[in-house]
């Protein structure tokens, strides 16, 4: 797979800042493009959103952030990147005219990429000089957390061209879909223009207030679209006869006054207030990241549920999720602290809001996440990896004791380092301290004993040669430490046998 190397994002701002974070912490480096003078305030807000997703959205290790560099020109950003996305705002004129300097600036094999909402790349790539190169790359917002791209090509778009573009998304975590006809809105913004068009009718007639809108779309149909779309959850509803049965049963329907579809209401200042006033009551004083927050912090819910779906295998967008994260694991790099004769720092994380418990502070098996994340890290560090696992062999943990010394709470940097206690050529001995990231003061510590499996033969087996003198290295390196305060430690109390 031909994975995009460097990238230039030309529009830095709703669109363009989430491409820019898509990329960086897919760990690509990305030349930015954008006059506005608070270019890089806004684009900042918008990476610190996407770390916090991230964070909630997953536990495989990412790789290390790409770089970020604000360029002075639209040529110095473009000229040596292999994708480039266009996100400049919505005029034809606007867009060309930036198309045009891009075409000029970059390399001959870039692909270059426009988030228009609407526009149809035949005319997007009218004065281009090599146009074969142009396609819409229509993302969704916030696009470093939906996956989905909608693919267009215009008339002079190469066949080539669409297709490195759809394989250069899912090393990014993302889905591109090809719509091989061009039509203004592609497929997804046709939808939620008419489904746009009939709410604002809804609010025009006084049918419903802006907040019961939302809520008949959130708390039905909205879940169903989320896991099967539009066309499964119907097949679905048409009960044991399908799809048929439902399309006799409902398809008169559509010939009944339900809809106002092809109405355009007038968006007269007075409804334009009258909105306006609905949503401001709606929104209770939450500021536009505030609502993002939330809105991310559901959607990582919505993706983390939706990897476990269909028994585990992964339904939709959690079956995406499932796949990245495979490649995350499959890429992992260890990098070994500089210094050997400390405990390892291994882990790096921030206390998410998915994992604080009624007592408003992180609960307990999280703290297990974090010590079998640092677990993990230390395995990829002396060559146990996934290659290793997917090969046969693994380490499992028999034992573990965790000591709860301190509240993690939310939002509160911490961090996790890893003493090895003693190995042999089956059995890793470690002693892993949570600490908070700051003042250093240990939050939680974890006892573990790891057994080296033979997972075909499902029994214990010595670990390889090169493994063992990995771990060798660090527990040598690691001699001179004074025993942790704890190791060796059990619960304290003696379990009482109660009598009649
Ligand atoms: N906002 C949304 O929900 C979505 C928007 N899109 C599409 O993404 C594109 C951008 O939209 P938004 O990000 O919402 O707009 P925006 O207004 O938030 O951002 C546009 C950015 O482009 C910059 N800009 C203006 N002229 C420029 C130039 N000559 N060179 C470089 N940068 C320039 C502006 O300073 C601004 O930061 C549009 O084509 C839009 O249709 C696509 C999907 C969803
Ligand atoms: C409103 N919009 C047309 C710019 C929306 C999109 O293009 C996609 C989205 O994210 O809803």
């Amino acid at each position: 797979m031909i994975k995009i190397n460097k990238a230039a994002c030309v529009g830095g701002g709703v669109i363009g800042g989430g491409w820019i974070a898509r990329f960086l912490l897919a760990g690509i480096d990305v030349d930015v493009f954008d006059p506005h003078p608070e270019a890089g305030r806004i684009v900042g807000e918008v990476i610190a959103n996407a770390e916090r997703a991230y964070a909630m959205l997953t536990g495989a290790p990412l790789p290390p952030r790409g770089k970020l560099t604000f360029c002075k020109t639209l040529e110095e950003a473009v000229v040596d990147a292999d994708w480039i996305q266009e996100s400049v705002p919505e005029r034809l004129d606007l867009k060309r005219n930036v198309l045009m300097e891009i075409d000029a600036a970059c390399r001959p094999d870039a692909l270059i990429g426009s988030s228009t909402s609407g526009l149809l790349p035949s005319d997007l790539q009218r004065d281009m000089q090599f146009p074969e190169r142009l396609f819409v790359a229509h993302p969704y917002n916030p696009v470093y957390l939906l996956p989905l791209v909608e693919i267009v090509g215009g008339e002079k778009t190469s066949h080539a061209t669409i297709k490195a573009a759809i394989e250069k998304l899912p090393p990014i975590g993302m889905k591109g879909v090809h719509i091989t006809k061009e039509i203004e809105a592609f497929v997804g913004d046709r939808l939620l223009e008419a489904l746009w068009r009939e709410a604002l009718w809804l609010i025009h007639d006084d049918i419903c207030s802006v907040e019961t809108l939302d809520d008949v779309i959130r708390y039905s149909f909205g879940l169903r679209w989320a896991q099967m779309g539009l066309f499964q959850t119907y097949r679905i509803a048409g009960g044991e006869a399908g799809m048929r049965h439902f399309l006799a049963q409902f398809g008169p329907c559509l010939a009944w006054p339900w809809t106002k579809l092809t109405d355009v209401v007038d968006l007269d200042d007075a409804l334009v207030e009258k909105i306006g006033q609905q949503s401001d009551e709606q929104a209770d004083g939450l500021s536009i990241r505030d609502l993002e927050r939330i809105r991310d912090e559901n959607l990582a819910g919505i993706l983390q549920a939706l990897k476990a779906g269909n028994g585990g295998q992964g339904w939709g967008a959690g079956e995406l999720l499932k796949d990245f994260e495979h490649s995350l694991w499959a890429g992992a790099k260890q990098t070994a602290p500089a210094d050997h004769a400390v405990p390892l720092k291994l882990v790096e994380a921030r206390v998410s809001p998915a994992w604080v418990d009624y007592n408003g502070h992180m609960t307990e098996h999280r703290y297990l996440q974090v010590f079998g994340d640092t677990t993990d890290a230390l395995l990829r560090l002396i060559g146990a990896d996934l290659a290793y696992v997917e090969a046969g062999h693994s380490y499992y943990t028999v034992e573990t004791h965790i000591r709860h010394l301190g509240e993690a709470k939310l939002g509160q940097a911490i961090s996790s380092a890893c003493q090895l206690l003693s190995v042999d050529d089956k059995r890793l001995h470690i002693f892993h301290t949570m600490s908070d990231a700051i003042s250093g003061e240990t939050l939680a510590t974890a006892e573990q004993m790891l057994l080296h499996v033979d997972s075909k033969a499902g029994k214990s087996s010595p670990a390889a040669p090169d493994v063992l003198a990995k771990a060798r290295a660090i527990i040598e390196a690691h001699a001179s430490l004074p025993l942790p305060d704890g190791a060796g430690r059990h619960v304290g109390q003696k379990p009482r046998v109660e009598t009649a």
